[in-house]
């Protein structure tokens, strides 16, 4: 495509999975059914996909990471052994003396123990971030590579802020789970297996009696993380749908303040606020009740420690180091078992976000290549439609058997009455749909047999609202050919009479405009688009003509425009201005998806029919 397609033409607001749309009913809008669910059930299919963005780093971070994960988990887990050392041995030795030697011995080892801890962690965090990082960033990047190739009917059904929220909240739901989540895992699966064998070889009798615990204090921190965890999740979604209302109110705010509907916006993202606040309010509470509950949950492993443990010291089975070497196990027995809950309740949240990230992911192209397709040659630029039926929705033809033909370098008006089907005829022979039956030839070749690119790359569009990016106009006139130089980019721009307003501008081709480029007006953002195109030179051109009053002198700079723009190329109008109209060499009157007439302008005319009832309207209009 040489020239941005127009969203707007095509707007994505359509219900959709829309719930409703009824202003002020705060908990209906922006919300979108699928975007809903919070979690979902255990899928290993689903998982091991997730994890297969692992796979690339595996080879060289993963191994790191686990070699500081051992080294780490060996170095925390000996401290507390030569605790019980230093105390039976060194400080109140069963037989002979205190051995401050043996003392300063076992603390140094410590100290050296510690750094090697410290050094383990920092470089595990390190690796685990970067890993996280690149999943996500890969992820991130495949969702939205993907999406730039979805086709229009996938965007005629979603809503502009659904497709946003996916891209950027379900992205960010999973951020922990790779950073930090996955080494957790492994992590506190090493460390509980590892203390459990240490403290059933310490004292097997103490190590079961706190070991059997376990079971019992995992599922009731599970069970009240699970509510924490839903609490948070609903302040996320409060906040999204914020994001998503945020979105709209912004494209629309010129539209907003038109009809002077701030007190009811405002009243509406106020009543939208208001729930985030009171959802955040609600997760806070559960944190601050059930967070200490969880805590002490472990307090129970600690009593059972104490009482039993002293009974067996008193029975002589046991020392008062081991029994400090086993308070001190079990305090780091509750942290892994506290962290596993967790992140039990963060993969039931990462399933529900990467079955809706897979679910726009596998989500095909409705408009691909054929298997067998071949590139489309270098086009003269002949154009047919035969007996050509569309509908956008099974049931409703907006095209009921057109039969059309250009001749290369012809100039062909598509007019007709709102709604007659002009702008379906132009997205359709770019192929942006598919057609329901019939035939659309280019030079002969079927342009569903060609390779999408090729066609479209010979194919400029011109849409009415043109689209500005965020850039320089220089950028915005290569937007039509990346690898076009400045000189090129300037020639093009005289051609087309825009060169003059554009040096006017303070910064000339540098001049930054912003998204949508508002600083410019229609006519300049038109001069604009004709200068994108003619630096594309596609062979066939299709322009949407704008309808917006522009003053004399503008008009006629774009009629001038448009003649070089045309020239020598095989265009289709979807033509309002009068003059474009009566230079066309075939005129197509439409009505309801219908050709009503076709010749040029003095034939029709003559006519007396549609054609000639539409120019009489707009005589009469002007
Ligand atoms: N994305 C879409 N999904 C469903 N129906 C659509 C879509 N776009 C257009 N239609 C329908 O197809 C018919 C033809 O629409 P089209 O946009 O081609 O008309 P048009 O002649 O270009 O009108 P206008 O001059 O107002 O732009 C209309 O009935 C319209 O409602």
């Amino acid at each position: 495509m040489s020239t941005v397609t127009n969203t707007e033409k095509h707007p994505h607001g359509n219900a959709g999975k829309l719930k409703g749309k009824t202003p002020g009913k705060t908990g209906e809008r922006f919300v979108y059914q699928d975007d809903e669910i919070i979690e979902k059930p255990f899928n290993w299919a689903q998982l091991t996909r997730l994890f297969a963005y692992m796979k690339p780093y595996t080879k060289q971070l993963l191994p790191l990471v686990i070699l500081m994960m051992v080294l780490g988990t060996l170095t925390k887990l000996t401290v507390p052994y030569l605790t019980s050392m230093a105390i039976d041995k060194a400080i109140a030795p069963k037989e002979g003396p205190t051995s401050i030697t043996l003392l300063y011995t076992i603390t140094a080892v410590v100290l050296v123990l510690y750094i090697i801890q410290w050094l383990a962690s920092t470089y595990r965090i390190k690796y685990t971030n970067i890993i996280g990082q690149r999943v996500i960033y890969d992820l991130r990047s495949d969702l939205f590579k993907h999406i730039q190739k979805l086709s229009f009917n996938f965007f005629d059904k979603r809503p502009a802020g659904s497709v946003l929220v996916r891209v950027t909240n379900d992205v960010n739901s999973l951020q922990e789970l790779f950073t930090s989540g996955v080494v957790n895992l492994m992590i506190d699966c090493v460390q509980l297996v590892g203390i459990v064998v240490i403290l059933l070889m310490i004292n097997w009798k103490l190590g079961l009696a706190v070991v059997l615990t376990v079971p019992v204090m995992f599922v009731i921190s599970t069970k009240l993380r699970v509510r924490i965890r839903r609490a948070w999740q609903d302040v996320r979604m409060k906040n999204s749908r914020i994001n998503s209302h945020l979105n709209e109110s912004i494209q629309g705010i010129r539209v907003t303040q038109a009809y002077t509907q701030e007190q009811e916006n405002i009243q509406f993202f106020d009543t939208m606020n208001m729930e985030s606040k009171k959802s955040w309010d609600r997760a806070s509470m559960l944190n601050q009740g059930f967070g200490p509950l969880i805590e002490i949950t472990g307090g129970f492993g600690t009593l059972i420690l104490f009482w039993f443990g002293a009974y067996l010291i008193q029975q002589g089975e046991l020392t008062v180091g081991l029994l400090v070497a086993f308070s001190s196990y079990v305090g780091s027995f509750w942290e892994p078992i506290n962290r596993l809950g967790q992140m039990y309740n963060q993969l039931l949240v990462a399933m529900a976000s990467s079955e809706r990230i897979f679910e726009f992911i596998d989500e095909k192209p409705s408009i691909d290549d054929k298997p067998d397709a071949l590139p489309l040659p270098k086009i003269k630029g002949d154009i047919k439609l035969k007996d050509v039926v569309f509908e956008y929705e099974k049931g409703r033809q907006a095209l009921k058997g057109i039969n059309l033909d250009a001749d290369a370098g012809q100039t062909i008006a598509l007019v007709g009455h709102t709604g007659s089907g002009k702008s379906t005829i132009i997205n359709l022979l770019s192929r942006f749909y598919d057609i329901s039956s019939g035939k659309i030839t280019i030079d002969g070749y079927d342009i569903r047999d060609v390779q999408l690119d090729t066609l479209r790359s010979q194919i400029g569009i011109v849409l009415q609202d043109t689209f500005i990016f965020s850039g320089t106009i220089r950028d915005n006139i290569r937007f039509g050919r990346l690898d076009a130089t400045d000189e090129e980019i300037e020639a093009v721009a005289r051609a087309v009479n825009a060169h003059e307003f554009i040096e006017k501008l303070p910064g000339g081709y540098d001049t930054e405009v912003e998204e949508r480029g508002n600083m410019l007006s229609m006519g300049q953002r038109q001069l604009l688009s004709f200068a994108r195109a003619l630096l594309a030179d596609p062979r066939i051109l299709i322009l949407d003509e704008a309808t917006a009053s522009i003053d004399t002198e503008t008009e006629l700079k774009i009629q001038q425009a448009l003649k070089v723009l045309l020239k020598g190329r095989t265009s289709f109008i979807v033509a309002h201005r009068l003059s474009t109209i009566r230079h066309a060499d075939k005129i197509i009157v439409l009505d309801h998806g219908e050709i009503k007439e076709q010749g040029n302008h003095a034939q029709l005319m003559q006519q007396r029919g549609t054609y000639f009832g539409l120019i009489e309207a707009q005589f009469r209009f002007i």
